[in-house]
């Protein structure tokens, strides 16, 4: 079997020398050029596995054979080598279509790596597990986790398709639970770094003391409680993808060091003298305007600009009702896992008008948990309108079973209503002994959520995580819960 071929283009004689030898050494094959049109004839020539070329040739710039090659039908990567510091460069190529770049003097680690990389790219990708039913998403990318047909839908398919074989950083925005964790996992199960481990990081979870040993992991006695040598996400996400998630919420000091990381492609353990390169794709998330954070201090252009190569738009679901069908349909699908008797259970008509007539400020999170909670109502295998407990279908502001206060409510119902809400707040059933029932249950059970949730949070501090766990509920999840109910921290 023949080994792949590189094209390096490149005009200074004894860096193409430098490329060719370890590229060489790799097993590879190397063609190497001087100029753009030596470039183009070799390309007319043979197929490459990758081209590499410096960004300033006698007879014009690299980004012009990145803008031909992109345009071609075939898929080559390619990748420019920029000059040191030059960020502006980088971003401009990788905006063009580039795979990936290298800033001069060029290290061998990072060249290695980067070949590495993008010689997966012609490699078949693994298809990501169905969550539902594969006949549900065919057509473009029908790979994906991300379930819908609307035009929107297909749109972000074959955005996510396409970007998923580039190295570039992508900024995932959207509202909260509209998918953008989900399409992260997305691009990186579609990308050469598939069979590499993603890695998702919520940046506002984590205590700030604690951030860069996090990031970057420590070695053994860096501090207190430093008993062993540790990777951090860095490490954990090398060859495959970091998801910087909430990445707004990172502080500025964090910033900083996550940019200097990004340029270098190195990261240094807590307590360690030596760098170490790491090869991430980096894809962040964010529901807020990370363009506004930047204007008003609380977030660097400099690491906005690094991050935000390529934007990717989640839509809100209101803006997609026509992918509701298939939403509920994959959703229920996902829910018989756990109760059996959902696969049997339907949308009535009603229910289905009345959905797509909702708001859904938490979109598709916020779907799924009205479902969750309509299958615990729904009678006779069939889901109607009042089972999904929407308030002011259209406006208003959705109801959610919650999930602790669940188990009250049927008990709760029988008896009548609860003379205080103290009981629950102990983590015993409540006892309904008032005569009245409440005047309405989604308010009603709201209540007892919001002051559980609060109770968890005064306990802890105000530390979500430890909230959510003490509750039993994933952070994402307590987020939700959080927003839904108008919980703030100064409550
Ligand atoms: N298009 C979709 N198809 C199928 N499931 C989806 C889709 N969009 C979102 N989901 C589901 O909705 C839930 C929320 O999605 P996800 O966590 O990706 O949202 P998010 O935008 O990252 O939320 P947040 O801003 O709160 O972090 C997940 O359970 C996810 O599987």
């Amino acid at each position: 079997m023949s080994s792949p071929r590189i094209l390096v283009v490149d005009d200074e004689a004894h860096l193409r020398e430098l490329l060719e030898i370890a590229l060489v050494k790799m097993g590879l094959d190397v063609d190497s050029a001087d100029s753009l049109s030596a470039a183009r004839s070799h390309l007319a020539q043979n197929d490459y596995a990758l081209i590499l070329t410096d960004m300033r040739l006698p007879d014009g710039l690299g980004i012009e054979l990145v803008r031909e090659v992109t345009a071609g039908e075939k898929v080559i990567p390619i990748a420019v080598i920029t000059a040191y510091g030059s960020a502006d460069n980088a971003v401009m190529a990788l905006k063009a279509g580039a795979f990936d770049y290298l800033s001069k003097p060029v290290a061998l680690d990072q060249l290695r790596l980067m070949v590495q990389s993008a010689l997966r790219v012609g490699k078949p990708v693994e298809t990501p597990r169905p969550v539902a039913d594969s006949k549900l998403r065919a057509g473009a990318g029908s790979a994906l986790r991300l379930i819908g047909q609307s035009a929107a839908m297909q749109e972000l398919r074959t955005q996510i398709v396409r970007l998923a074989r580039s190295m570039a950083p992508v900024a995932i925005t959207g509202e909260s639970g509209s998918g953008k964790e989900l399409a992260a996992r997305d691009i990186h199960a579609l990308s050469p770094r598939a069979d590499k481990p993603f890695v998702a990081v919520n940046c506002g979870a984590i205590p700030e003391a604690l951030m860069e040993a996090e990031f970057f992991g420590y070695r053994k006695g860096a501090f207190t409680g430093a008993a062993d040598d540790r990777d951090g996400f860095f490490q954990a996400a090398n060859g495959g993808t970091l998801l910087l998630d909430e990445v707004a919420d990172l502080p500025l000091a964090m910033q900083v060091k996550l940019l200097r990381a990004i340029q270098e492609r190195r990261v240094r353990k807590v307590g360690a003298t030596v760098e170490e390169a790491v090869d991430v794709r980096l894809v962040s998330a964010t529901h807020q305007n990370l363009a506004e954070c930047v204007e008003s201090g609380r977030f660097r252009q400099d690491l906005y600009y690094r991050l935000n190569v390529i934007e990717l738009k989640l839509p809100p679901l209101r803006e997609r009702l026509d992918d509701i069908g298939l939403l509920v349909a994959a959703i229920l699908g996902r829910l018989s896992a756990f109760t059996p008797q959902a696969e049997q259970v339907t949308l009535a008509p009603a229910a289905l008008s009345a959905l797509c007539a909702y708001a859904f400020p938490g979109n598709v999170r916020e779907l799924e948990n009205i479902l969750e909670r309509a299958l615990a109502f729904a009678n006779d295998g069939v889901i109607e309108v009042a089972d999904l407990g929407l308030k002011g279908a259209g406006q208003g502001r959705p109801v959610e079973a919650p999930d602790l206060a669940d188990h009250y409510s049927e008990a709760a119902l029988a008896a009548g209503a609860p003379a205080s809400l103290e009981p629950v707040v102990a983590g015993m059933p409540a006892q309904f002994n008032g005569a009245e029932l409440p005047s309405s249950l989604p308010d009603y059970l709201d209540d007892i959520e919001r002051d559980v949730i609060r109770q968890a949070l005064t306990r802890t501090h105000f530390n979500r995580t430890k909230a959510a766990d003490l509750l039993g509920i994933s952070f994402r999840q307590l987020r939700y819960r959080m927003q839904r109910l108008s919980i703030h921290e100064q409550d």
